[in-house]
């Protein structure tokens, strides 16, 4: 069995906010509630789901750029929730990001130099001259120029750009790299290049991946495992293979059915799921996809159905798919 590298218990992001300006009234929105799962060393994780689910506050809730609620984030026995400033920062050498837009994630006034360089100067002991070595050596890595080495943000591509985040995350040696939306803000023609470099650079550093997007297609070809969100919930985590083919949340399998190129078992027999999202500060009771499932039954609403392991690696919070444990103790 593979390692865990990272280990992700009851992981819980609530804010709070005031709907209307001036208002004494609060409410509290669940962006993340009480998520577990385990990455893999090696793997790509990919983590699904429509727009507001979760899954940025779930991952900057891993990097502590949210600070949680409550619940863990275990690195080898060490919870990173509970480091102090100093772990942290030394830990933020093997935990690193690549984001969505990458002109806003780089600081225009520095150049590629400065921006690549930030990470060794933080985390390792190199000289000057060493450091701009590793530089080059991490843009020709990512298919840049070295004659580009002095150059800023705004003089590059949003793909160019996207190869800066890159070989910044990748300085220093990371063991883990959050990639949000990598290429949603990047053109069609660029996009499969960009997540060909991602992959090419993790088989030969052996790098972990945890790889998020809305985009069933991209999620498709990048990812090992698969968790699907909904409404601040990881309802479904599966090898990638089950999961397109065999779903099993009734919220899964309406993704599935509802993209062209995803060839999924008997998609004409799943029951189609109704109505709009749920306002995240009034989430149901029971089953986060109560009101909207065409298979909901009283004990839906009435409680939030476990991830359950229901077949080996797959595991699903609903009550339609008992838990291997309960079937066999009948
Ligand atoms: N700083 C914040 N203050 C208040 N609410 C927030 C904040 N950040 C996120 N939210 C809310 O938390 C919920 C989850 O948002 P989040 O951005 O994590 O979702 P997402 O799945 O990443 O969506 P997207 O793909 O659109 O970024 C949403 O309802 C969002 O409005």
């Amino acid at each position: 069995m593979s390692e865990v590298l990272y280990e992700i218990d009851n992981l819980t992001k609530y804010f709070k906010i005031r709907p209307k300006l001036f208002s004494g009234e609060k409410k509290v929105i669940h962006a993340v509630d009480k998520v577990s799962f385990s990455i893999l060393k090696g793997e790509t994780f990919g983590l699904v789901g429509e727009s507001g689910c979760g899954k940025s506050t779930l991952s900057r809730t891993i990097l502590r750029l949210e600070k949680a609620d409550s619940g863990s984030v275990l690195y080898k026995g060490t919870d990173i929730l509970s480091m102090d400033q100093k772990e942290l920062r030394s830990h933020r050498k093997k935990l690193r990001m690549v984001f969505q837009q990458p002109y806003d994630s780089l600081n225009p006034r520095e150049s590629v130099k400065d921006i690549i360089s930030a990470p060794l100067r933080l985390h390792t002991q190199m000289g000057s001259q060493e450091r701009e070595k590793e530089v080059l050596r991490l843009m020709d890595l990512v298919g840049l120029s070295a004659r580009y080495i002095n150059r800023y943000p705004h003089e590059f591509s949003g793909g160019q750009r996207q190869r800066i985040g890159i070989a910044r995350a990748i300085a220093a040696d990371p063991e883990l790299i959050i990639c949000d939306e990598p290429v949603s803000a990047l053109d069609v023609s660029i996009q499969s290049q960009v997540l060909n470099l991602l992959k090419g650079i993790q088989k030969e550093f052996g790098l972990t991946y945890m790889f998020i997007s809305h985009n069933l297609a991209v999620v498709k070809h990048m990812s090992d495992r698969i968790g699907v969100m909904y409404l601040g919930k990881l309802i479904e985590i599966a090898p990638k293979g089950s999961l397109y083919l065999r779903p099993l949340h009734p919220y899964t399998q309406l993704l599935m059915s509802a993209i062209p190129e995803v060839k999924v078992k008997n998609p004409s027999g799943y029951r189609p799921i109704t109505g709009e999202l749920p306002n995240p500060s009034d989430p149901p009771k029971g089953c986060r996809l109560c009101g909207r499932c065409p298979y909901e039954f009283e004990r839906c609403r009435e409680s939030s159905p476990e991830l359950k392991e229901v077949e080996p690696g797959h595991l699903v919070a609903c009550f339609l798919h008992p838990g291997k444990e309960e079937t066999s103790n009948g």
